[in-house]
């Protein structure tokens, strides 16, 4: 039996830290495990300028306390207005490491999205000349197609398209919630990745309406029934290095999440790492579990792997705050709804 794992410390390929007295609050979270994250752009406005880029880098470097290291690696929010210019220089001057894609309207701040790909090919066929990976939040946003449909939907209607067209484009799917999604990823080129989240390894959309509305698990892409948390967990587990770890931890104040119309989004910043363990022991994969978290998504990135290590030790029960107690508000953390045995070791 293992009770004691290392591996080269974790990345987080997809993170909402958001601004201000939130991003002060959320950053230690996952500065503690993680020591580099893909910092999704969807604020307030978006980040959509290299400039901007380098501003929100600052603010972030400047939020973390004393003695922690970490690297945001930071990304653009894609419009039908971004100069290919802007983001080739952008990419030129190490500033951002990926452009993200948001279907307008398609989740928490996607207002100023893309409406119409084709506004936005030449953005992209830079991005395919010079490498840049394009990370997409893959749901259609049109309301005749059932919530439940719209990743799926996606893949045919717009990603498969688009990859068709521009084959040399580097794409990420991120946040992957069905066996549709699974499926195409393995059936992509060295190209194409797909992140997937802590939660949805966890949780199916039971969790999230049956027995009571349970807001806390109410995320974008909305998790789905039980037979894709199945195709999930078997790609994550697996070893494959197109799947990758992307939290996509995402914190809104209780006071929003808790609302006749609450916000999208899981905060599992504070507890991934443990929950992961516990997964992937229950499904004999521990010896995977450094590939998902640690290689696969540098080698897409193709970034060098972190050199120092972190320990998972199996002992007590884990305890972690129910609550991260920010200056914005109280922000709840994951409840995965059964008892951990994973530390991290400090
Ligand atoms: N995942 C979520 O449910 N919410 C994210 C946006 C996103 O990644 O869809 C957020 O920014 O709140």
């Amino acid at each position: 039996m293992t009770d004691r794992l290392t591996l080269r410390r974790p990345d987080d390929w997809h993170l909402h830290l958001r601004d201000g007295a939130m991003l002060k609050g959320v950053l230690p979270e996952s500065a503690r495990h993680f020591a580099r994250a893909i910092i999704m752009p969807n604020l307030v406005p978006p980040v959509v300028t290299g400039d901007q880029a380098a501003a929100y880098r600052d603010r972030i470097r400047a939020a973390l306390p004393d003695g922690m290291q970490f690297q945001p690696l930071m990304t653009l929010y894609l419009t039908e207005g971004t100069d290919p210019d802007d983001v080739a220089a952008a990419h030129a001057a190490g500033i951002v490491t990926a452009v993200k894609l948001y279907p307008a309207g398609a989740t928490t701040n996607s207002h100023s999205g893309v409406r119409d790909i084709a506004k936005v090919m030449p953005v992209l066929e830079r991005m395919a000349e010079i490498g840049l990976p394009l990370c997409v939040h893959g749901e259609v946003t049109t309301h005749e197609v059932d919530i439940f449909d719209r990743e799926a939907v996606f893949i045919d209607t717009v990603l498969d398209p688009l990859r068709r067209r521009l084959p040399e484009l580097r794409v990420v799917m991120e946040h992957i919630t069905t066996e549709e999604g699974v499926a195409y990823a393995r059936a992509g080129n060295e190209n194409l990745g797909a992140t997937i989240t802590t939660h949805h390894l966890i949780i199916n959309r039971n969790h999230i309406l049956a027995g009571g509305i349970k807001p806390h698990y109410y995320c974008l892409p909305v998790a789905k029934r039980e037979k894709h948390r199945l195709a999930l967990r078997a790609a994550a587990t697996s070893g494959d290095p197109r799947f990758f770890l992307g939290t996509d931890s995402a914190p809104h104040v209780d006071a929003l999440k808790e609302h006749a119309c609450g916000c999208a989004g899981c905060f599992t910043a504070t507890n991934t790492l443990q929950l992961l363990a516990h997964v992937f022991e229950e499904d004999s994969a521990l010896d995977r579990l450094e590939a998902f978290c640690s290689l696969n998504g540098p080698a897409f990135y193709r970034l060098p792997p972190n050199e120092d290590r972190i320990t998972l030790i199996k002992g007590a029960a884990a305890q972690w705050p129910a609550k991260i107690l920010t200056e914005a508000g109280p922000v709840t953390v994951f409840d995965p709804g059964f008892t951990v045995h994973w530390h991290v070791e400090a």
